[in-house]
């Protein structure tokens, strides 16, 4: 059996402000590096130990790492950083209240953008200054790679590359992994790994900064998965998540 342990970052200034956020790589609050520090503590309680890890391009979901691994005192483990776990890039959305958004297009709009499979929120213009394109982490994906809207159907399509070539292979080799991430690049790899319907992801909600276990079979088949800590506590953050979206 092998253990895959993910977490999402923990809030960002832009989580706290209800802002959708995407690819636009704001830091971390006060409170989001508390969530990763507690996110090591619980890992270290349990003993957990871990060979590499692996986080995205932004900075909220490295900077969990780090506090993570700083308290479990594993600051010099391998990372692997890749764009590929990015969060969904969320086209014109980024930078928007979503309360405001919901209060201006409707509470059932905002819940197919953030969480229907294959609808993607209104693209970004490439002329756009939020658009990414320029930014020099991307420099070597081709112009189209660097989205201007992501559904999580497109998430699905950019982080299976990294789970096959690189998450599932490290696994398979016995290397216990980390992962730091984002709300909707690890529902995209959940419904992969669960084979979660394209109907019922709407439903999957996941909290900043609790690591979520994931137990895999020899063939990386979820055997189950639970969050560390106290359950009530991750179901209702999940549930918190859940309702930024209403008006
Ligand atoms: O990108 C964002 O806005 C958040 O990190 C995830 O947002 P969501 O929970 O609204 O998808």
């Amino acid at each position: 059996m092998h253990k895959l342990v993910l977490v999402r970052h923990g809030e960002s200034t832009w989580n706290l402000e209800n802002r959708f956020t995407g690819w636009t790589d704001v830091d971390l609050t006060p409170t989001g590096v508390a969530q990763a520090k507690e996110a090591g503590r619980l890992l270290r309680a349990d003993g957990y130990e871990f060979d590499v890890c692996h986080t995205s391009v932004l900075k909220r979901a490295i900077h969990t790492l780090w506090h993570c691994l700083d308290e479990m005192d594993r600051t010099w483990l391998p990372v692997m950083k890749s764009w590929r776990l990015n969060e969904r890039h969320y086209g014109a959305l980024q930078g928007l209240n979503k309360a405001e958004t919901a209060k201006k297009f409707g509470d059932d709009q905002v819940l197919v953008w953030r969480r229907s499979y294959d609808i993607p929120p209104p693209a970004l213009e490439s002329s756009d200054p939020r658009s990414e394109r320029g930014d020099a982490r991307y420099a070597r994906l081709s112009p189209g790679e660097v989205p201007l809207t992501e559904c999580l159907k497109d998430t699905v399509a950019r982080v299976l590359p990294f789970w096959n070539e690189a998450m599932a292979p490290a696994i398979r080799s016995g290397k216990r992994i980390l992962v730091a991430a984002h709300g909707n690049s690890i529902r995209a790899l959940v419904k992969y790994l669960d084979g979660i319907s394209d109907q019922d992801i709407v439903g999957l909600n996941i909290p900043n900064g609790i690591p979520l276990v994931y137990e895999l079979d020899t063939e990386l088949r979820p055997i189950r998965h639970y969050y560390l800590g106290d359950a009530e506590a991750a179901a209702k953050a999940a549930a918190a998540v859940a309702s930024q979206g209403k008006g």
